[in-house]
């Protein structure tokens, strides 16, 4: 009943995927020359032992493998079949030497040519298949509404069987759905090589069998499919035409299903009838005490000659800067659609609440008085921190939950399109949050000319809000695989908002200290603010029976604090200053990141 299934799965998938032979590009000819691959030894800083010495996890591998084969990597746990896959997908970022090509190019060098499917599926799960596969094909292809990027598209969702999930979200789709879609997102840019790992973990067998079944008819379509596999079933297994066995780092054999069956036979090591010949050869290297097989190690590298030629590889790899913003940007405001009622919440509890509060306890209050000098002060910092903390703090994990996402699109992209992508987003919040701050926080509160100073507020605050976000989006990006930014970030925040005068007489700081002024958007923020303010008192009452001094005008009071008189200029330079050194040190952190290579 099974195999039944399984070939009625595998006619299916043949004849529908026929199609996909038309895309199928020369022959190709991948050839791997004493690839070794090693951890690096870790040293710990305070002693000079090394307190981690190198493994070598592979072990001068060669192998040829051409178009048509479909090959499937066995080996026991830890041989090393991930790495091996990773390594000729030209991501592998563990040291390593050896060469790898593709028809004679360096498979480092080419773009598009060698496309992998990871283990496990990473996607944007708010997003609908159709929206995904329209993002890569812009990333990848370039204009979906060009027609051959359109008939693509088009094909591949038809023949991958996702046209009745088009519009599903990604988050709805099951394990065999999603690997799928995978397929479909690594087939866009039309690989000569396509490298699985374990495509069918995970899947009952229906989906299993339709997973390899597709896998196949594109080996048949003139590519090489690689596909590291786990306990494949015997139906399953006998699909790959092409073997090849791994233990502790080393290629044991690569060649043909009879050849191997002929190769184990020579070592008089004969798999039973009925019995699984993947679970028996993994069973075999594993009991292999004498080390029969490790003595016939596959050594057959590789004089053949390297027909073929690649096609796409010369063609750009990526879509323009702007245009990546672009598309990051369509993806994101896409999620922000379908989490609309997040953000209102977001909205609702970040600032409607808060500024109620601040409003209802500063009811009334004027700097006009002695005593309304002190409130009317405490509320401006309330204003300026409020909008400062509660932006910064929302844009310090706006990349975390997309790490790993990122990590495995990184070459689909640039990290600094990416980068400002994620900070364009944040800046429409910059705007709303101080608009809704200033409107409900300065409703009660006795303001002179009402309307113009909450205005200019409003903008003060939207500029102090850029800058708290770039501030938030730094340390976030700075810290984001260690996870401690939000224990570093409140380390940071204390001398940043000392610096804003509402706690001590900036005129009074120490001379050392006085730099740290010009990188606090606290600062910049609340003499904004204040000079707005206090600008426009020009009498203060003083009682005559006052044994305090007495601040009798605004610019006392500005004055006192140690607030700037050319204030437009020096605060929107000042905030401009502090968003582009928090912006490069983020960038330098998503960098970082990058250079960490994909996730798998
Ligand atoms: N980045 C790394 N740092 C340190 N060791 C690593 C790293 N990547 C792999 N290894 C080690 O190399 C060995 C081979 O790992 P690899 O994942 O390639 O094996 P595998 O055959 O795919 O295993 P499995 O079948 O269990 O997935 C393992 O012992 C693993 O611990």
């Amino acid at each position: 009943m099974y195999r039944e299934i399984t070939f009625q799965v595998y006619l299916h998938v043949y004849f529908i995927l026929q199609p996909i032979g038309k895309y199928a590009k020369n022959n190709a000819f991948l050839k791997v020359n004493n690839l070794k691959v090693w951890t690096p030894e870790e040293k710990s800083w305070w002693r000079r032992k090394p307190s981690k010495a190198s493994v070598v996890i592979l072990d001068n591998v060669s192998v040829c493998m051409r178009t048509g084969e479909f090959v499937a990597v066995i080996g026991p746990s830890g041989a090393g079949k991930t790495t091996f896959l990773m390594s000729m997908a030209g991501k592998c970022t563990l040291p390593n030497s050896g060469v790898i090509t593709l028809n004679g190019k360096n498979i480092k060098d080419l773009c598009g040519s060698v496309e992998i499917v990871p283990q496990f599926d990473v996607f944007m799960d708010s997003l609908t298949v159709e929206e995904h596969l329209i993002f890569m094909t812009e990333m990848k292809l370039g204009s979906v509404n060009k027609p051959s990027n359109k008939a693509r598209l088009t094909s591949l969702i038809q023949e991958l069987k996702l046209n009745m999930l088009k519009n599903s979200l990604i988050s709805s789709l099951s394990g065999g759905e999603r690997r799928l879609l995978s397929l479909a997102t690594s087939l866009l840019s039309n690989p000569q090589i396509l490298i699985c790992d374990e495509p069918t973990t995970g899947l009952d067998s229906y989906n299993a069998a339709l997973v390899v079944g597709v896998l196949k008819t594109l080996s048949t379509s003139g590519k090489i499919v690689i596909c590291s596999v786990h306990q494949p079933s015997s139906d399953l297994f006998k699909e790959f035409n092409s073997i090849s066995l791994m233990a502790e780092g080393k290629l044991l054999f690569h060649g043909s299903q009879e050849d191997c069956k002929d190769f184990f036979e020579r070592l008089n090591l004969r798999c039973p009838q009925n019995y699984n010949p993947a679970e028996f050869y993994i069973k075999a290297v594993f009991m292999d005490l004498s080390n029969k097989i490790y003595g016939l190690e596959n050594k057959s590298v590789v004089s053949e000659d390297e027909t073929g030629s690649t096609s796409q590889q010369e063609l750009a790899c990526q879509r323009n800067w702007f245009k990546q913003v672009q598309l990051l940007l369509w993806r994101s405001s896409l999620v922000f659609k379908r989490n609309i009622k997040g953000c209102f919440f977001q909205l609702l509890f970040n600032t409607v609440i808060s500024s109620l509060i601040i409003s209802t306890c500063y009811v009334g209050i004027s700097g006009t008085t002695q005593e309304g000098v002190q409130d009317l002060r405490g509320f401006l910092w309330l204003l300026c921190s409020e909008v400062s903390f509660s932006v910064s703090y929302c844009a310090l994990y706006a990349f975390e939950s997309d790490l790993t996402l990122f990590k495995r699109e990184v070459g689909t992209y640039k990290a600094s399109s990416f980068y400002v992508g994620r900070f364009l987003c944040l800046v429409p919040r910059c705007i709303t949050w101080p608009i809704a701050y200033v409107v409900i926080a300065t409703l009660a509160v006795d303001l002179p000319n009402h309307f113009i100073t909450a205005v200019k507020f409003t903008l003060s605050l939207i500029c102090t809000a850029v800058a708290s976000t770039a501030y938030g989006l730094g340390m976030g990006a700075l810290f984001l695989s260690s996870g401690i930014m939000g224990d570093i970030m409140p380390c940071a925040d204390l001398p940043l908002f000392l610096m804003s005068g509402a706690f001590l007489r900036i005129s009074s700081l120490p001379l050392w200290l006085y730099p740290l002024k010009y990188f606090s958007h606290f600062y910049y923020g609340m003499d904004a603010i204040s000079n707005v303010y206090w600008r426009q008192i020009d009498w203060i009452e003083c009682s005559s029976n006052s044994t305090s001094i007495c601040l009798n005008n605004g610019d006392s009071v500005l004055l006192e604090n140690g607030y700037s008189k050319n204030f437009i200029f020096e605060d929107s330079l000042g905030l401009l200053f502090v968003t582009i050194v928090w912006s490069l040190l983020g960038f330098y952190g998503l960098k970082r990141e990058e250079n960490k290579g994909y996730a798998y």
